[in-house]
């Protein structure tokens, strides 16, 4: 799914608006329903519910809300916060239909602002993406309020405060909203960890906005829905063996970090890889072939490191269809060695992860030894020693943007929302995980997933979108089963499904 800016989104309504064609006022009200059949599905009709709207289209939003709601036998206050002389069109319309129904209350000085209780559902409709200026004065005062009441708290399409693909500047305030109820598609805004508080858990609705302007549209933001994460797999042929699945190596592990290689190669195997070599230091040999029996051990000729040799004939390292490279290494200047010469002579896109990555941003040369479209998988701490320090989730999103550009390859900047930034510049969302992901080598076992994609002969990028999605998944999967705190990186494993 594309992710639009706010000019294009305005756009888009004058599009869908024109050729539908639909009246403005009807489009508003398409979108008041959506949200209003949100909200009846979440909170019952004996639910005290304040609309707070402003005096743009985001306030017409909110008090066609309103209305459907009373005409719902909702318990519906309405206040209207009157920070400026000029109302929107369509709010002005809304406004009129409404005061059939009930008379709102207006709004013009802190001593207007209603006292808000535990029990009330609070809809914010003060200000929405059309935002151009930071909430001063009354919409400030009302904003503080509502923050600091106990009430729950709705967004209409966006939190009143947030700017919707621009940084918020230290010293502004937003809303801080429990639920967020967007129009059409995420906002940019909704993906990035700073604003988490700003959006809370956020909805996307409907409101059929016209596609045609939607495909036209240029972004390099896009959002992985189900769907399309669905349309990335592959069967798996009737007519199969293990050779046509690939031959993977993952070259994992070090003295007390064994455990990593073992994560990453269980979730190699769990993602149909058709053979998984995987290449340890002596150390490991026991541990790996009692707890995976199902690979190829190669044993390292150093007992605690990876170095390279072993004494176990095997493929060269060109003849493996994928190569995974990182868990649990550590930085030693041998392990530095070898990584130079698996990234020399590899030749193929290797999956580069954990110390692998803290040795790139050690010896940046390395860096120029990667093979194009080579998938980097670092957290946002690895991804700064890769690169820089960023002033905010946008600079971020430049810096990832420009480095797989400048050199080409695909970076899974891991988090909330995963960023996958392409060769070209383009980035796309996950749309699942969760927290609970947060706990010790669940890395590891993207590492494996993305390996074994990238041996079955998934293109790169495929192979990004499609194992984040589907790590993801696994981890909202075992989340249901143990819930978040109980989660750990092997239950993720266990719950990969490959359907969806
Ligand atoms: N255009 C359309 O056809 C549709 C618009 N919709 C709603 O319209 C919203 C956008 O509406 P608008 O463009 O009218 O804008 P908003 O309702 O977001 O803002 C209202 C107006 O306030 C002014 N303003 C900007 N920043 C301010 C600030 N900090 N303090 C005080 N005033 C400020 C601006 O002049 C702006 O036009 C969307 O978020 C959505 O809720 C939906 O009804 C769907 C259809
Ligand atoms: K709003």
């Amino acid at each position: 799914m594309k992710i639009l800016d706010v000019d294009q989104i305005r756009q888009l309504d004058q599009y869908t608006i024109l050729n539908e064609p639909i009246a403005p006022i009807q489009l508003m009200e398409r979108a008041s329903q959506a949200f209003t059949n949100w909200f009846t599905a979440r909170f019952d009709s004996k639910t005290a519910v304040k609309v707070f709207c402003g005096l743009g289209n985001n306030g017409g939003d909110g008090l066609a809300i309103a209305r459907l709601l009373i005409q719902a036998e909702y318990n519906v206050d309405v206040f209207v916060v009157r920070y400026a002389p000029r109302e929107s069109d369509d709010f002005a319309h809304n406004h009129r239909r409404l005061k059939l129904l009930t008379a709102p209350v207006y709004i013009e000085n802190p001593g207007d602002i209603p006292t808000l209780r535990h029990s009330d559902v609070v809809i914010d409709a003060i200000l929405g993406s059309g935002i151009s200026r930071p909430a001063e004065g009354i919409v400030r005062s009302v904003i503080e309020a509502i923050n600091r009441a106990p009430a729950t708290v709705v967004s209409v399409d966006i939190a009143s405060g947030l700017h919707a693909n621009s940084a918020t500047e230290p010293g502004e305030i937003t809303i801080c909203p429990d639920y967020t109820i967007t129009f059409e598609m995420p906002k940019l805004a909704m993906l990035l960890p700073g604003n988490a508080k700003s959006v809370g858990e956020w909805h996307v609705v409907d409101i059929g906005l016209h596609q045609r302007f939607i495909d036209q549209s240029p972004t390099p933001y896009y959002y992985t829905t189900r769907d399309e994460a669905r349309l990335l797999l592959r069967r798996r042929e009737r007519f199969s063996n293990k050779g046509t699945f690939g031959h993977a190596l993952l070259l994992v592990g070090s003295y007390g970090k064994v455990g990593a290689g073992v994560l990453a190669a269980r979730a190699c195997l769990r993602s149909g890889v058709g053979l998984l070599t995987v290449q340890v230091p002596r150390c490991g040999y026991g541990i790996l072939q009692t707890a995976v029996p199902e690979v190829i051990c190669r044993p390292d000729v150093h007992e605690r490191l990876l170095t390279g040799p072993s004494e176990v004939e095997g493929p060269a390292l060109a003849d493996y269809a994928a190569v995974g490279i990182g868990p649990g290494i550590g930085k030693a200047p041998e392990t530095a060695r070898f990584l130079r010469e698996v990234l020399t002579n590899c030749r193929k896109p290797a999956v580069v992860d954990a110390d692998a990555l803290n040795l790139l941003a050690a010896q940046r040369d390395l860096m120029g030894l990667l093979p194009e479209n080579s998938i980097l998988t670092p957290h946002p701490k690895e991804f700064e020693r890769l690169t820089q320090r960023w002033q905010n989730d946008y600079d971020k999103l430049e810096i990832l943007r420009d480095f797989a550009q400048r050199k080409q390859v695909i970076v899974v900047l891991k988090g909330a929302h995963t960023a996958i930034a392409l060769p070209n510049g383009d980035v796309h969302f996950n749309s699942t995980g969760n927290p609970g992901m947060s706990t010790g080598g669940t890395g590891d076992v993207l590492t494996g997933v993305l390996t074994a994609l990238l041996a079955q002969g998934y293109d790169p990028v495929e192979a990004a979108v499609l194992g984040v999605f589907a790590h993801g998944h696994a981890g909202d999967l075992a989340a249901e089963q143990r819930g978040e705190t109980g989660l750990i990186a092997s239950d993720v494993t266990d719950s990969l499904r490959w359907s969806w």
